[in-house]
């Protein structure tokens, strides 16, 4: 069977704001983060980690950060294009896992929730989708609180 795997990074500055957007889910925060797009990093690690596993490069390459089409847009409509392209080439997402690195917010209250959210931007089952969260012991930008960073695989299997 021709499985295929990928995996996907991407980091946001912090700024000046009342909320964030991770995997879909809005989470009030002191700060918010900053973007072409709403900045939904695990979102973009996860999109990224699908366009990797098809090895058809990556979300500033489908989605320009200089295209003011994509300002302020929401990250769903990424993840929803790599899924369609996905099934145009013939595969399904089988199972993915997307890990947020912050010292804050906590993403544990909130980890279902974008389970939740995913599953039904991806029409996948939540079974097959996690969710989960790590700080950086308070070291480095993460630490320090300077900024969230999101890692992603995903593996894909043929329709
Ligand atoms: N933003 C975060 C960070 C961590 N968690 C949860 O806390 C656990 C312990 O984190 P360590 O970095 O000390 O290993 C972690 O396993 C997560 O369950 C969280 O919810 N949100
Ligand atoms: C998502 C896009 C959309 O223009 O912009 P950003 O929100 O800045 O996010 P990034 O993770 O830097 O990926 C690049 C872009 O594709």
């Amino acid at each position: 069977m021709d499985i295929r795997l990928g995996n996907g990074f991407d980091v946001h500055r912090f700024e000046a704001g009342d909320h964030v957007i991770l995997c879909g889910v809005t989470i009030p925060h002191d700060k918010g983060l900053q973007g072409h797009s709403d900045a939904d990093v695990g979102m973009h690690a996860l999109t990224d980690a699908i366009y990797g596993a098809l090895a058809r490069g990556d979300i500033g390459q489908h989605f320009p950060p200089s295209d003011p089409q994509w300002k302020g847009a929401a990250s769903d409509i990424f993840l929803r294009h790599a899924v369609a392209l996905a099934a145009e080439m013939g595969f399904r997402v089988n199972n993915a896992d997307v890990t947020l690195i912050c010292e804050k917010p906590k993403i544990g209250p909130h980890a279902e929730a974008m389970r939740a959210r995913l599953g039904q931007i991806m029409g996948m089952e939540v079974d097959r989708l996690s969710v989960k969260a790590t700080t950086s012991e308070t070291l480095g930008f993460t630490g320090r609180g300077e900024g969230i960073a999101a890692l992603a695989t995903a593996t894909l299997v043929p329709l």
